[in-house]
């Protein structure tokens, strides 16, 4: 992987997310892995058809940007919190958006700042955690049955800060999720062609189902076209830019001495957008991941590599296909403004929220 540039500093060293936050005890590993998310392929699926239900029928234009963000923290909340009320989702939503904000800027904690706002936002969450927290414990004595992670880790014995920790790193992870869904979005509103290859293995998937039947594991393994657009849209914009590393040793690298102990930032989009394995990079082109063709070992890194790769990298893959499963069946959309400018510094946006025009689709 190539690295951009080298800092002393880590982004968190002010308290806003915790190393020990991003690590999960190994009951809840076993919750994310795919074995265990077989389960709960059915349960997003029906939250995502009511979500697009809700949000999206009947209107002719929509911000997709607000609205992924809504419904992959409305999946989280309900998956990893067992949480159902649209108000309190979206206190947490404007809450998390900060900290995700905040948690990629000097980590200044100074009134007015972007940090310092996260670090407040933060605050507000660990609270709302507390609350539901102690709903949990209350639920959990009066002997009713565990349906998220949350109450399996009450379940398990752990203390309330341990609990709200882990649940504050997992729930954080679904802006990477709605930016995924947002871009894919984009590109696919701009190729009409490509949005009817999905549209076609979609609808065979359909076919061999029976009416209002929900979307199994087996279903998952079938969209493979769909899964490569995905892809190359994480290449061409990463919904994650890059991360800490730290030397263990000291090392050199282009022309540069790194000495042990530095905290190094590799990116993932310049590593991505390399014209030595990629032709063409600029390119949105997703028969670059034909089935089959395999890519050099870290070339391809939208979720990291290495023993500190994203651990919840299927959970994201069930949920974007999910998602697009449902909204290619019921939609077809065209982008409002092809040359909206992507901003964000770790995690990339639309400027305007990429508002699209939505058609729907009659069988
Ligand atoms: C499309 C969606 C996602 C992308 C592109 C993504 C990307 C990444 C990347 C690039 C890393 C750093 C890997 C490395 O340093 O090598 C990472 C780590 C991590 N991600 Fe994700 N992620 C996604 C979804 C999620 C979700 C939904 C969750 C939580 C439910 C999550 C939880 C984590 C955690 C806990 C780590 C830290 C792992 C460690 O340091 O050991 N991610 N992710």
């Amino acid at each position: 992987m190539q690295k951009l540039f080298f800092s002393t500093q880590v982004q968190n060293s002010d308290k806003v997310l915790s190393n020990d936050e991003m690590k999960l005890p190994r009951f809840l590993a076993f919750f994310l892995k795919p074995e265990a998310l077989v389960n709960y392929v059915a349960g997003m699926d029906s939250i995502i058809q009511k979500q697009l239900k809700t949000h999206l029928e009947g209107k002719a234009e929509v911000k997709m940007y607000t609205f992924c963000r809504s419904i992959t923290l409305t999946l989280a909340c309900r998956f990893f919190l067992g949480l159902e009320n649209p108000e309190r989702i979206a206190k947490l939503v404007s809450q998390f958006d900060r900290v995700t904000h905040g948690i990629h800027t000097l980590p200044l904690n100074i009134p007015g700042t972007a940090f310092h706002y996260a670090v407040r936002a933060a605050g507000v969450i660990r609270k709302e955690l507390a609350d539901v927290i102690a709903e949990k414990r209350a639920r959990v004595a009066s002997g009713a049955p565990t349906q998220d992670v949350c109450t399996s880790m009450v379940v398990e014995g752990m203390s309330d800060e341990d609990i709200s920790e882990k649940m504050m790193g997992v729930v954080a992870g679904y802006s990477t999720v709605a930016n995924t869904m947002t871009f894919f979005m984009k590109f696919v509103g701009e190729r009409p062609d490509v949005y009817h290859k999905i549209l076609s293995e979609q609808l065979e998937i359909s076919k061999s189902k029976q009416a209002e039947e929900l979307l199994c594991w087996g279903d998952m393994q079938k969209m493979k076209y769909s899964w490569a657009v995905v892809c190359e849209s994480m290449r061409v914009i990463p919904p994650v830019l890059g991360t800490f590393r730290e030397a263990k040793t000291d090392f050199s690298y282009g022309g540069f001495t790194v000495p042990k102990g530095w905290k190094v930032f590799w990116t993932v989009n310049t590593t991505q957008r390399n014209p030595e394995y990629f032709r063409e990079p600029y390119k949105f082109d997703p028969s670059r991941f034909k089935e089959g063709d395999r890519m050099p070992l870290y070339t391809f890194v939208p979720f990291g590599g290495g023993p500190r790769m994203c651990p919840r990298k299927e959970y994201a893959r069930f949920v974007i296909l999910a998602f697009i499963h449902n909204l290619v069946k019921k939609f077809k959309w065209e982008v409002v403004d092809p040359n909206e400018k992507v901003l964000g510094g770790m995690m990339p946006y639309p400027e305007k929220g990429l508002p699209v025009r939505l058609h729907p689709r009659y069988d």
